[in-house]
């Protein structure tokens, strides 16, 4: 089943010269994917995960997550939908330092009104799958980068959404961390079959995927597709990278 479908997406930033930041990109991601997006800086990254993640309207095409499309959801519908169906990882992790790691996790939860013991065997069942019993208690600046970001992929995770989106979720951390959270991302992916889509310019991280959509320039410039170890897709990805040129990858 496809659970992300993306239709002739086109985004142009209006301005005393209008940028046309993606020129009319179609493809579709499947129940159980885990699809990396890279692209030289500039090509469009952001721009097209952010109209995924429903924060900005397309100028035409469409977009439909599970069937639904968001921009036709009004305002509280909308917020609903992200909640419910969306979860996200971002680089600087975005946990909020007054709440224990363990309150952060369960905040979709207690969003949602879910009943308080719910959200504790919640906690508990997510916290386990990802290692992190030990640091629940504790707050942001009593854990290393990639403990925080632990915490933050169980709290996009907690509520089993449909779309798993990740923003360069190992910017910020050392090749160690970064390593051990790609790890995590894919678990969570092959264990608990969450759908994955992830901007980043690490191909380390990137090789942890199932499949790669390469940007450039606003458009899909290849894909491949992982057909062996991690290491030969490292490979792979790099090779397409070296193709595609461009200022900072
Ligand atoms: N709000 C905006 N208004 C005008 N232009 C914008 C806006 N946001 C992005 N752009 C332009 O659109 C293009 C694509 O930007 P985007 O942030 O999507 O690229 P990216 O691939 O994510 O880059 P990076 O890897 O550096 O984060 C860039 O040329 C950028 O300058």
């Amino acid at each position: 089943m496809e659970v992300l479908n993306v239709n002739n997406l086109s985004k142009v930033y209006r301005g005393k010269v209008p940028y046309k930041a993606l020129n009319n990109i179609s493809f579709s991601i499947e129940d159980g994917e885990f699809v990396g997006i890279m692209g030289p800086s500039g090509s469009g990254k952001t721009t097209l995960l952010n109209m995924i993640s429903t924060v900005d309207k397309p100028t035409s095409g469409e977009i439909t997550i599970n069937g639904k499309n968001p921009s036709k959801l009004n305002g509280d519908e909308l917020a609903l939908f992200r909640r419910r169906e969306l979860g996200f990882v971002f680089q600087d992790f975005n946990l909020i330092d007054t709440l224990t790691l363990g309150e952060n996790i369960i905040l979709p939860l207690t969003l949602d009104g879910v009943d308080d013991k719910i959200q504790i065997n919640e906690l508990k069942r997510i916290a386990d799958i990802l290692g992190i019993e030990k640091i629940i208690n504790k707050r942001t600046f009593e854990v290393s980068g990639g403990q925080s970001q632990r915490a933050a992929i169980a709290r996009a995770v907690i509520h089993k959404p449909k779309l798993l989106l990740a923003d360069e979720p190992t910017g910020n951390l050392d090749s160690k961390a970064a390593e051990d959270v790609m790890e995590l991302f894919q678990k969570i992916n092959e264990e608990e079959k969450v759908t994955t889509v992830m901007v980043t310019h690490d191909p380390v991280s990137a090789s942890y995927c199932k499949r790669i959509l390469f940007i450039k320039d606003g458009q899909i410039y290849n894909e491949i597709y992982k057909d062996g170890t991690n290491r030969d897709f490292y490979e792979d990805i790099i090779d397409v990278l070296a193709m595609i040129g461009g200022r900072k990858l």
